[in-house]
């Protein structure tokens, strides 16, 4: 059996046979391929229908993204970057992740606190400190934010050596003002979150300024100095940061720098950490002895700094290990110049140049500490570096009676107080608080007063005879604030003992005082033949 295939009679002219118009041709082509048979043809076919399927498909997908560019706002976050922890923290407290079937946890609190640890339901401690929900990574996410449909995807990226995360933010909106509002609500919440904290930054490896801790606020009252000292700089640096228009209609440059400066342990850091909270401003570390630091990267770090911060330069000398100063500055080759080499790479003149050159952030409060105010150049103190020079002594009578009130000051309703009046006020055993004044008075005898009682906590005024009593044992400026501190803590909760104990811990300490001066006093002549002086064994006695 013979089977043909029959052609459809041909309709061309001898003209059109000669000269086929190319509208012909393609139905010819289109007729033989759709026709003929024989595996050339059917792999033909295939490519050719995969070819036009694909020019659909991308046409649609080019489509698809150019509506999309229409319809979707899209954010990109880095973390590096503030905007990332107020979204993260924003996004941590959102009910939509408890409810989520895919979700990673977080005991990181995006700068706000510590680690937070606490498990939901757990009742010790406060919301700050829960474990997180949050969407998980190389997944996304969405939910609902003011009647616009939100998709969310977190992931990791590399970026040279480190890996960091990135947050891509899709919103199903038109106007940027979701944007802002989005914006907004995140760092509302955030500044909620950190009213109770101050925040530190630091600068990593990529001489970038990064986050890198809160700490909760120090109240200015904790910290004791002779009367005003705290006060003036508090007031100094308030009026300074209402005074921008100020500086800008006299061509003063709008910055304000403290040389905070003394014996270690005296409360220098300390005041720095409170007035941050006061201020309500970040601050931000300088580490001038950082080994990969040099003059280029101190200007950048300084000219990348916010306008309202503080930056802080602790030990300012310790950039140098040689002494702070232009005129003590080793010729090349010498030991302190190696020694330089080992250490920061800065000089004197490119940490001035920081400070006050072109590109030196305007509106930032600088605080420098020092226990070598001698050791630093002139061209380093003078005023419009160092606007504002605050000595820092050893303990005086009347701080170490203010500190000694301050530690043993009763805590507001708390338990020791509690069990006290439950008990009457006689809590029946040791509670290692005492009162002073207790005797019983018979007639024609004068008592022998105890000064302390351990039965009673005791109260306002009690504390205060007892820290007038503590303060005549203690040498004007020959102790640490620090080291009282210690000898403190040591009888915590227990401020007779710490009565008892003083005056032998005094002697104790004048005597190590002693010893440690004649080491120095020796190492000292020693290196004064040697033609240079360390003073950093005498800074370090009252630790
Ligand atoms: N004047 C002070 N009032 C209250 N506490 C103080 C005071 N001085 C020191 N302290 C306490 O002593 C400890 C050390 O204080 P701080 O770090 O502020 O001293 P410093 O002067 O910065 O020392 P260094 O020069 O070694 O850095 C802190 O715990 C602080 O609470």
């Amino acid at each position: 059996m013979s089977t043909q295939t029959e052609h459809p009679p041909s309709v061309a002219t001898a003209d059109q046979d000669a000269h086929p118009s190319p509208s012909s041709f393609a139905t010819l082509m289109i007729t033989s391929l759709l026709t003929s048979s024989g595996p050339t043809w059917d792999l033909l076919r295939f490519f050719i229908i995969g070819g036009i399927a694909e020019v659909i498909r991308r046409c649609f997908m080019f489509i698809w993204r150019r509506l999309g560019d229409q319809l979707w706002i899209s954010v990109t976050l880095e973390e590096w970057d503030d905007s990332y922890n107020w979204l993260m923290l924003w996004l941590s407290k959102k009910p939509e992740w408890t409810r989520a079937k895919d979700l990673s946890l977080s005991t990181h609190s995006f700068g706000i606190g510590a680690i937070a640890a606490l498990v939901e339901g757990e009742k010790d401690g406060n919301d700050q400190n829960k474990i997180r929900f949050l969407p998980s990574y190389d997944r996304t996410a969405s939910l609902w934010y003011r009647g616009h449909y939100v998709r969310l995807s977190r992931s990791r990226v590399s970026e040279g050596m480190w890996m960091k995360q990135v947050l891509t933010v899709k919103i199903l909106a038109r106007d940027h003002e979701i944007v802002n509002q989005l914006l907004l609500d995140a760092k509302s919440a955030w500044k909620i979150a950190k009213a109770e904290s101050i925040f530190i930054y630091a600068y990593d490896a990529r001489n970038e300024w990064r986050l890198v801790a809160s700490r909760p606020k120090r109240p200015l009252s904790s910290i004791i100095l002779d009367t005003g000292i705290k006060e003036k700089v508090l007031d100094d640096a308030k009026d300074f940061l209402d005074s921008k228009q100020w500086y800008a209609e006299r061509g003063i440059p709008f910055r304000r720098g403290y040389l905070l400066y003394g014996a270690p342990g005296t409360g220098k850091t300390s005041i720095i950490h409170s007035l941050a909270g006061e201020l309500g401003l970040d601050v931000y570390i300088i580490s001038l002895s950082r080994s990969n630091l040099d003059d280029n990267v101190l200007q950048q770090l300084i000219s990348d700094l916010p306008e309202k911060c503080i930056a802080l330069m602790e030990d300012i000398d310790a950039a140098f290990h040689h002494s702070l100063n232009r005129e003590t500055e080793k010729p090349e080759g010498t030991a302190a110049a190696e020694n330089k080499e080992e250490g920061s790479k800065i000089t004197l003149s490119g940490l001035l140049n920081a400070l006050d050159g072109v590109g030196a952030q305007e509106g930032r409060l600088l605080f420098a500490t020092t226990n070598r105010y001698e050791a630093l150049d002139h061209a380093l103190r003078r005023p419009g570096r160092m606007d504002v020079h605050v000595e820092f002594k050893l303990a005086s009578q009347y701080q170490a009676g203010e500190l000694f009130k301050r530690f043993y000051k009763p805590e507001k309703a708390g338990p020791r107080k509690a069990e006290a009046a439950a008990n009457g006020g006689e809590s029946g055993r040791d509670s290692g608080y005492c009162t002073p004044l207790q005797g019983k008075l018979v007639e024609n005898e004068v008592p022998e007063k105890p000064l302390c009682s351990r039965k009673k906590g005791p109260d306002a005024a009690d504390l205060v005879r007892l820290g007038e009593k503590f303060k005549d044992h203690i040498p004007d400026r020959e102790i640490s604030m620090a080291a009282l501190q210690g000898y403190l803590m040591t009888h915590k909760g227990r401020p007779c003992d710490a009565m008892e104990g003083v005056e032998a811990w005094v002697q104790n300490e004048m005597e190590k005082r002693e010893k440690e001066v004649k080491s120095a006093g020796e190492s000292c002549t020693s290196h004064q033949q040697e033609g240079k002086i360390h003073l950093s064994r005498f800074a370090r006695l009252f630790m």
